[in-house]
């Protein structure tokens, strides 16, 4: 496979006893693109993610980052090589504020191990984490909740506190999972727009996985499609929404979703 600007993922198998929840899965995630993964439920997404940022160790396959085969390296080290990801079940601190939350995304990272760096960071630093701080908040149009506490905020706007988080990382690639879970139409439509600015102004790379087939169509430019840890097909939106083979896959669970999207088209 030639040299991706991002993450690549190859042949990638992961076994948790008798299950193999993920089977063989080839993907790329290159900066300047939002790239989906889609599949049904316990296709094998979260654990592809898992995978990908050193939370697991694959069974087989490999991992790549820039050309850099990042399979046995631990998360810490794939973080400060640009890789970044929030969480299907937002991990936000309560008796912290927003921007002390979204501090964080770059705070954590310059600390490393050193646990006095995470008491109090050099003057310069803390400087640059506040500006890094100040524009993610901006970027995700919730500059002014810095100072309330996650607890006391709506879904839609704790999951605008995790994508600034990960957007004051400076990451290169970020990892989103199911980011628009729990958010209406008007916030997930605003969430997609933050995701293509981000993309368009920075020049980061994104990996989604995502529920919300609106989403998933209106803002990725290419789809990898899970079933039973198997990848079944890859393809742009609109084949993907066009596709048999997928269709057949989400039979039962969010066909009619996929119908929804393709009928809206
Ligand atoms: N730590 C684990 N130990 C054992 N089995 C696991 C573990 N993590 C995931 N699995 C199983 O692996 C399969 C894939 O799970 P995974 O969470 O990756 O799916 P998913 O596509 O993210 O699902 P969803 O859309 O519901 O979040 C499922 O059958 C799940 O039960």
């Amino acid at each position: 496979m030639a040299q991706v600007d991002g993450l690549s993922v190859e042949g990638l198998v992961v076994r948790f006893g008798g299950l193999t929840a993920v089977d063989g899965q080839t993907l790329t995630a290159p900066r300047g693109r939002i790239t989906g993964l889609i599949g049904p439920n316990g296709a094998g997404k979260t654990t592809t993610f898992n995978a990908c940022t050193g939370m697991l160790r694959p069974t087989a396959g490999r991992v790549s980052l820039f050309g850099e085969n990042v399979t046995s390296l631990p998360p810490q080290a794939r973080a400060l090589r640009g890789l970044g990801r929030t969480f299907q079940r937002m991990e936000l601190f309560d008796t912290l504020t927003v921007r002390e939350n979204v501090r964080m995304g770059k705070e954590g990272g310059m600390a490393g191990r050193n646990p006095l760096r995470h008491l109090r960071a050099p003057r310069g630093q803390a400087a640059l984490v506040d500006r890094l701080a100040d524009d993610a908040l901006d970027m995700c149009g919730i500059g002014h909740l810095a100072h309330r506490r996650p607890s006391d905020l709506s879904t839609g706007q704790r999951r605008l506190v995790e994508l600034a988080r990960c957007i004051a990382g400076e990451f290169t690639i970020m990892l989103l999972d199911e980011p628009s879970s729990g958010l209406d139409g008007e916030e997930t439509e605003e969430f997609g727009r933050i995701l293509r600015s981000l993309v368009a102004d920075r020049g980061v790379g994104i990996l989604i996985v995502e529920h919300d087939m609106a989403l998933v169509m209106s803002t990725c430019e290419y789809i990898h499609v899970l079933d039973f840890g198997k990848p079944i097909f890859e393809g742009t939106p609109p084949q993907v929404a066009s596709s048999p083979l997928v269709r057949a896959a989400y039979l039962g669970s969010e066909a009619s979703e996929l119908e929804l999207v393709e009928e809206g088209a």
